[in-house]
């Protein structure tokens, strides 16, 4: 099913996103077969309208098992590169030809390996594939800006805190959440770090379009650690 940018949109507005990834660190990675579909399912069960993942094989086990609209994504470390998701158009190739509906890439403005900068990046994917829908994952609220004027149809929290410049918080950042959405004509998604259904309220109350969680989801390890952290420190205070 091709999904127009009106239909997603409508489809998640004030929704919860799941992101389904594992890469081959992670101990939901099988070498032989994709199995984040499953957890794709659970997501669709539970009512989610839209899955994020990373990696063409996910992407097309995930739309044929749920019928969702899928973000797809790839991780990729290039030399010389900061930026490892969708970094190169190698991956916006990939991601368009496995009928991702929302292309996700990096728009932080650090280092690109071919010298290029983002705006010429963007305008590169635009002149390639005028009508692909692109989401910006940024890390500041410049870089939001930025990635709006160059034309983005969605911009995402996603990398605040994976940047050196931005905050390190625990917990999500609501005040680039605040800022972006009050001044931004397009949907800004809240993404990154939210742990808790509250966060995911507060982010909506901000003014977030929609919410992407993952790894509180989708990610045993993370969510199984966060439970030994906390009683690991209530064992050595007492
Ligand atoms: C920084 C980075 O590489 N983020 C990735 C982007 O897709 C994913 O690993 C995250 O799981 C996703 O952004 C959702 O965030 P959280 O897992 O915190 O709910």
């Amino acid at each position: 099913m091709k999904w127009s940018k009106e239909e997603i949109l409508t489809k998640i507005k004030g929704q919860l996103i799941v992101s389904c990834q594992a890469l081959p660190s992670e101990p939901l990675y099988v070498e032989e077969k994709s199995i984040m579909y499953l957890m794709a399912r659970a997501a669709k069960q539970a009512g989610s309208p839209c899955i994020r993942t990373s990696s063409v094989r996910d992407v097309k086990a995930i739309k044929e098992e749920t019928g969702l609209p899928v973000i797809g994504i790839i991780k990729i470390n290039y030399d010389g590169y900061d930026s490892y998701i969708t970094p190169t158009m190698k991956e916006v190739d990939q991601l368009v030809e496995a009928d991702s509906d929302i292309v996700a890439l990096d728009c932080t403005l650090r280092k690109r390996g071919d010298g290029s900068t983002i705006n010429d990046f963007l305008s590169d994917i635009r002149r390639k594939y005028p009508d692909i829908i692109l989401m910006a994952d940024i890390s500041t609220y410049e870089e939001g800006i930025n990635a709006w004027k160059c034309g983005v149809d969605l911009v995402g929290t996603t990398l605040s805190g994976y940047t050196d410049y931005s905050p390190h918080h625990e917990g999500p950042d609501l005040e680039l959440v605040s800022r972006l959405s009050t001044d931004l004509d397009i949907p800004v998604i809240a993404e990154g770090k939210i742990h808790y259904p509250e966060q995911a309220v507060q982010m909506l109350d901000a003014g977030a379009y929609a919410v992407v969680v993952g790894g509180a989801i989708t990610r045993p390890l993370e969510i199984a650690s966060r439970f030994i952290s906390a009683i690991e420190k209530r064992n050595t205070n007492e």
